[in-house]
């Protein structure tokens, strides 16, 4: 590897080069966006073409903003020299390989030839999978090492070529497991604030998930930190770039556990030029479409269920409940109707009423659009009947009739309005409602366990579960269908129950998902245990499994530890295969004299290294232990679900929020705690005890949970 000072003038030659090349490619990126700039829109109408002119200059300001150069991304990151005559065509014969470089855009000279190619071009491909046994026509593959150099407050960050790396493909194979240089150091690259973009050392086998066609099901097993989450991430802007016209149109979301990992992933997707793109979780996902006058003060989730009762609610059979529940509104026609018309009066009797109804309801359509259908079917038996007895009818006159009072007041007695939060409400708290519609479904025990508490007075009052949200999303389902999205990726999916699955697959009828997950760090208890119920609950039963299992986050040292876990959280799932080994990575502690003054040396330990530091603890017991911190000195800020990571390089987590996180040193405390917390605490312990990038140290006062406990450690 070549490296040099980023403040200096190489002596090397080629870096000199390398560096003039990426002038060259800026200058030339803000020649491409001057040239944007300056192009007249061909706006229609102000009044008439409204819509076109918002269209047009919308589509302006997305070219502008792909054609960004920003700051801490320099345009290209590798370099394929290829065979001649495998990229350009022209030119002179005799001349030396075709060589391109790969970045986060494309960028062209004035003339059009290329400078630097997307990296989700076809031909870019094989600077991800091009090895000495395949070569894809690569010569050398040249990765870049850059240095940021920080200005102070008032200037941007300015990133530094100063290293290069090559490997020759041409060569006899060598069997070498470990990572190149640069790919290690980006790896272990400290962190601070939000995920980065992983678009320079993508591996082979991350590569063939990012790149799967869009019609593909995707489900990827992974262990923590094998880059399940990047692997989502860069999809979803290799999707947009290759079937961009399909999916703005119909819609893209990411879904994450937590608000807290929403936050730490957000500048993932910018970074690669992609903005619209919806970032979500479930609940909040399932509560978008429900009136605003219903939602609690509080917000929509008040409540955990206990783990019965989760899983009763996660349970599929809560699908057939609420369908049975929502139908039982219709009602059994007792009266006649009568239209007056002028002088003349026309009666349906309830044995004209009854099978419009019976054949509405057996068509299976939204009971939401049953009323105006039925209306129109009532409008349509009246003209039979008026036609029959000569009187002249046209399609004014239906409609006259639909919009009848008389009609219209039949239509909401016999098929009345229902509201989806109302609905679920009144099923919940309704012993003799809920065991009419759960009839031969759920047992009484059952029918028990997902009775709301309290006597909430309205939807707002009620203190609804997150398992409630998926129940009140089946019935708005039913009422009328949802809108749907192109594709969805699901991170962390392990956890979803049944009804979750059901409503996210709903969302994508007709479009593709990417489900990824890991099996041991599942905590949920109403969670489905194996990826293909998960994908059959999803609507999508044909999915591709794949796994993965090579770890980029966690050193060895710290995954051996934490898989001792494995045997008993999810017997038959491996530990990932750690990409590197770092001595002195993991530390074990008994607290001799005392817990907080324990935790707190390990925290400032932790704060001498680089980086971002997380402190993880139980629920319960993080407040307690915060308290007794500040009284040895050290203030800790926590993460809450709507904070997100601040600046801070120490903060305090929840270990119901750790899920997806990482940070170059974890400082656990208590694991007995952790894993007494929950059902599945040996899983959350499990979680807790891989999101450590350089050092994890685990502090104890009481003995470890047995499967941590059976071998004395080595750091
Ligand atoms: N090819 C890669 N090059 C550089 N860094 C990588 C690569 N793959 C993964 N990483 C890094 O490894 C870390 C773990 O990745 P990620 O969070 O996507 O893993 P995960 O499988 O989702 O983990 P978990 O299941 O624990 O949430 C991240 O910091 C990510 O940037």
């Amino acid at each position: 590897m070549t490296t040099t000072d980023p403040t200096t003038t190489p002596a090397d030659p080629e870096l000199v080069a390398e560096r003039d090349s990426l002038a060259a490619a800026r200058a030339a990126l803000r020649a491409m966006r001057e040239e944007v700039e300056g192009t007249e829109l061909m706006l229609g109408d102000v009044v008439n073409d409204k819509v076109t002119n918002a269209a047009l200059q919308r589509g302006r300001q997305r070219r502008l903003a792909a054609l960004a150069d920003l700051p801490g991304a320099p345009l290209f990151f590798g370099r394929l020299d290829f065979d001649p005559g495998t990229v350009f065509l022209d030119e002179d014969a005799g001349r030396g390989p075709d060589r391109v470089h790969i970045g986060r855009r494309h960028v062209h000279d004035p003339q059009g030839r290329p400078m630097v190619l997307d990296w989700r071009a076809p031909i870019s491909v094989a600077y991800y999978r091009a090895s000495p046994t395949d070569r894809m026509r690569v010569l050398v593959r040249r990765r870049y090492g850059f240095t940021t150099l920080d200005h102070g407050p008032r200037r941007d960050p300015e990133v530094v070529l100063t290293a290069f790396e090559d490997e020759h493909l041409t060569g006899a194979p060598v069997p070498d497991e470990r990572p190149g240089e640069l790919l290690a150091a980006e790896i272990e690259r400290p962190r601070t604030g939000p995920m980065r973009d992983i678009v320079a050392t993508i591996q082979p086998e991350q590569d063939d998930l990012v790149r799967a066609p869009l019609g593909t099901t995707l489900c990827v097993q992974g262990a923590p930190g094998t880059g399940k989450t990047a692997v989502g991430l860069h999809r979803i802007a290799f999707l947009l770039y290759t079937e961009r016209e399909r999916l703005s149109r119909a819609g893209v979301a990411i879904i994450g556990p937590n608000r807290s990992f929403l936050s730490y992933i957000r500048d993932v997707l910018p970074a690669l030029g992609e903005v619209d793109v919806t970032q979500t979780t479930v609940g909040d996902l399932l509560t978008r479409g429900l009136p605003e006058r219903f939602r609690p003060a509080a917000g929509w989730v008040r409540r955990t269920e206990e783990p019965f009762a989760a899983r009763v609610k996660g349970d599929a059979r809560m699908a057939e409940v609420i369908r049975r529940d929502l139908w039982s509104h219709l009602r059994e026609p007792e009266e006649a109707l009568m239209v007056r018309r002028g002088s003349r009066r026309w009666r349906l009797y309830p044995e004209d009423l009854r099978p419009l109804l019976d054949e509405l309801a057996g068509r299976g359509v939204a009971y939401g659009s049953g009323r105006e259908l039925l209306s129109h079917r009532i409008a349509h038996t009246v003209l039979t009947l008026m036609e029959s007895e000569g009187e002249v009818c046209d399609d004014r006159t239906h409609e006259q009739v639909r919009r009848d009072p008389a009609v219209r007041s039949a239509v909401t007695a016999l098929w009345p309005k229902v509201e989806p939060t109302a609905q679920v409400l009144g099923l919940l708290t309704d012993p003799e409602r809920l065991a009419r519609a759960a009839d031969g479904i759920l047992d009484e025990r059952e029918q028990a366990a997902v009775l709301l508490p309290g006597r909430p007075r309205g939807p707002r009052s009620a203190r609804w579960s997150a398992e409630d949200l998926a129940l009140i999303d089946e019935a708005a389902a039913l009422i009328d269908r949802p809108a749907g999205l192109g594709h969805i990726v699901v991170d962390e999916a392990q956890d979803l129950s049944p009804m979750q699955c059901r409503a996210i697959g709903r969302r994508c009828e007709s479009g593709s998902l990417t489900v990824l997950g890991d099996i041991a760090q599942g905590t949920s208890p109403s969670a489905v245990r194996t990826w293909s119920t998960l994908l059959e609950h999803l609507g999508k039963p044909t999915g591709h499994l794949s796994v993965l299992d090579r770890g980029y986050r966690v050193p060895a040292q710290i995954i051996d530890f934490a898989a001792r876990l494995l045997p008993t959280i999810a017997r038959g799932l491996g530990a990932p295969v750690a990409v590197r080994r770092a001595p002195g990575s993991l530390r074990v502690t008994p607290a001799a004299d005392g817990l907080a003054a324990q935790v707190a040396r390990a925290c400032r330990t932790a704060l001498e290294g680089e980086g971002s530091v997380g402190l993880i603890a139980a629920d319960a017991h993080l407040p307690a232990l915060l308290e007794e911190l500040a009284a040895e000195g050290l203030d800790v800020p926590v993460l809450d679900d709507d904070t997100g990571l601040d600046a801070a390089r120490l903060v305090a987590v929840p270990a119901g929020l750790a899920k997806g996180l990482e940070f170059d040193a974890v400082v656990v405390a208590e694991p007995a705690a952790i894993a007494e917390a929950e059902e599945r605490g040996l899983n959350r312990l499990y979680v807790v005890l891989t999101r450590a990038v350089s050092t994890l140290h685990v502090v104890h006062s009481r003995p470890l949970p047995a499967p941590l406990a059976e071998t004395p450690v080595s750091g």
